[in-house]
């Protein structure tokens, strides 16, 4: 259990203003995360890391010198929000480019993958990489579907070096690929872990069983046997890991490598300690020669006993960048220059743009808006449980929590500038930006990018008419495809949006008025929705747990379901416009 926290919700934002406190000559806090307080060198490349919270040093507490130059942070396991990582990457700019680092979760891979689209759109030069060391999350054939554990460090090591060191960011990207590249991780877990004010934890282990593979959400590991002696278990990485040599070596003696032995938040340091010394022992005894190895916390997960090995099978290049100097709050090695502190002026972020100009039938219209959003957000936060307990079943069981978030941070956004006379089209691309960014995760980026369709579409001009409307939800449908790459039978949303999206569309094509068509597509997503449960999982969280799921429908699919249903009840009674 987690025993100290003041507002579960807060948890996030509190251990933030802290983290950023206790580490002031370092790290400053930006809005989505922290970036160095210190000045970097001019015209090399920012290298931004991030993540969701909760896995502490990863990802603020490898910010500074030498390593990154900021971090997004997301709420508790949740990825943080493209928005977030756009203000933290804008913030770290040092006029060449930008590398986007992350871990490989479904989350991350969208939130990170539009921030880098916007960025360029504004001429900053912007790579993105996912750190896949984990060999248990994914077979050798799918390398790209691993996720990122403990090897986050060497990769990020490796990258922050090559662009301390003035790399052009073309280098430093095709550095840290090839740092991931010869990357593995293997790690076990004990027992699962429990958010702050949750009253069981997240995931579990059965008692005196080991886990091994087990993700740091919980993502299912690929086998159990009983918990081994301490030997037993650095003998099991090191074989796991020397089954799994990068391609490109083709004899291990004699070769070096950089090694992570690392605790997952409540295995002791002792207890590391004395695993690692028969996992020095079997490395020396395969020939390695062990390179500045790191025993203690890199990447954790809240409270879980786990433990996991890495290896960085190094060559003259990635061993240069592994023993540079580094000097971040959780990490430290060599000594650095003395880095100058940054001028307040230069900590100032810039404030609100202003709102587009709207028509008065479109301001009227934002009112309207603005009730639906609201009656969705009560509709969504009577059913969190709900939601979050089908989720539960093949996902993490947080998607309840997080469609609540997504859905109060932006009629809170929508309040606020339906005040300040937004027309329905920026009210709602402004909530799609607040739903995205305090939702996070998998599914706030993907409402994030079918709010902001079905905005562009309606505009500031005219109230939203059948045509409009229509046209919008396939902007969504289109846009949520483009990004998630789901494709109907994966089970995931998209199951629901195109049957919603094609019957409104045919409906309005044919003459029908916007209340109707939506009402008649509301009834094809609700079965769209139900009919989901017999589908297996081939996206996101639930992929894994493929067999579980078959016979619970998904809950994103679900959610959009009501979501529909209830505005479709609201026009039906508001008559919004035909
Ligand atoms: N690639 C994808 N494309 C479309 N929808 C997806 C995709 N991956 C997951 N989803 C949807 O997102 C839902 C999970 O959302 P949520 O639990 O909030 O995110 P996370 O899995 O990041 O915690 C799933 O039920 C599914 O409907
Ligand atoms: O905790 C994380 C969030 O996972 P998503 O599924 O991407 O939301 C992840 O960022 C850990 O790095």
């Amino acid at each position: 259990m987690t025993y100290l926290f003041n507002q579960p919700s807060a948890f996030a934002a509190e251990l933030i203003e802290g983290f950023v406190a206790a580490n002031a000559d370092k790290v400053r806090q930006v809005t989505g995360g922290v970036v160095r307080s210190t000045r970097s060198q001019p015209n090399t490349v920012a290298v931004i890391v991030g993540g969701g919270s909760g896995h502490y040093p990863a990802f603020a507490g490898l910010v500074g010198q030498g390593l990154a130059h900021g971090a997004a942070m997301g709420n508790l396991f949740a990825s943080p929000s493209a928005q977030q990582i756009y203000n933290v990457a804008r913030a770290a700019h040092n006029g060449a480019g930008v590398l986007l680092m992350f871990g490989n979760y479904a989350g991350d891979v969208l939130h990170f993958g539009q921030a880098c689209e916007r960025l360029r759109a504004e001429g900053i030069a912007c790579e993105i990489l996912a750190v896949t060391d984990d060999i248990s999350s994914a077979s050798k054939d799918e390398l790209t579907k691993r996720r990122g554990v403990a090897g986050d460090l060497c990769v990020f090591k490796a990258a922050c070096a090559a662009a301390e060191a003035g790399d052009d960011l073309a280098t430093v990207l095709k550095k840290s690929q090839h740092a991931n590249d010869r990357t593995r991780t293997f790690g076990v877990a004990f027992a699962g872990c429990t958010l702050p004010g949750a009253s069981h934890p997240l995931f579990e282990v059965e008692k005196g069983r080991m886990a091994l593979g087990l993700g740091i959400h919980g993502e299912p590991g690929i086998s159990e046997t009983e918990v081994p002696r301490a030997d037993e278990l650095a003998e099991i990485f090191v074989e796991r890991l020397l089954s799994e040599v990068p391609a490109d070596i083709k004899q291990i003696a004699g070769q070096r490598v950089a090694v992570i032995l690392n605790g997952l938040g409540s295995v002791k340091y002792e207890e590391l300690f004395v695993v690692y010394r028969r996992v020095a022992q079997l490395l020396d005894a395969a020939g390695l020669a062990v390179v500045e190895p790191d025993v203690g916390e890199f990447v954790t997960s809240f409270n879980m006993a786990g433990v996991s090995l890495t290896l960085m099978w190094l060559d003259d290049e990635l061993e240069t960048l592994w023993r540079a100097p580094a000097n971040a709050p959780a990490y430290r090695k060599g000594s650095v220059l003395i880095a100058e502190p940054l001028s307040a002026a230069e900590c100032e972020e810039s404030t609100e743009e202003a709102l587009p100009q709207a028509s008065a039938e479109s301001q009227q219209s934002a009112q309207r808006v603005l009730s639906l959003l609201e009656s969705v957000a009560d509709l969504l936060q009577r059913n969190v449980q709900k939601l979050g307990d089908i989720d539960a079943v093949a996902g993490d069981g947080d998607h309840g929590i997080g469609m609540e978030r997504g859905v109060l941070g932006a009629v809170e956004k929508a309040r606020e500038v339906a005040a300040r006379g937004a027309g329905a089209g920026s009210l709602l691309c402004r909530a799609a930006d607040a739903w995205a960014d305090k939702a996070g995760g998998t599914s706030g980026a993907l409402w994030g990018v079918a709010l902001t369709a079905l905005g562009t579409s309606i505009g500031d001009n005219q109230s939203p008419d059948a045509q409009r409307v229509a046209a919008g939800v396939k902007g969504a449908k289109d846009g949520i495809m483009h990004f998630g790459k789901a494709k109907v039978g994966d089970k995931t949303m998209v199951d629901v949006l195109v049957p919603f999206s094609d019957s409104l569309n045919a409906a309005v094509a044919e003459g029908a008025s916007l209340t109707d068509a939506w009402l008649a597509a509301a009834k094809v997503a609700d079965k769209a929705a139900q009919d989901t449960a017999h589908l297996v999982p081939k996206m996101g969280r639930a992929r894994p747990l493929a067999e579980k799921s078959v016979g619970t429908p998904d809950a994103g699919a679900i959610s959009l379901a009501m979501i529909v249903n209830r505005v479709g009840d609201l026009l039906k009674e508001q008559k919004v416009s035909q």
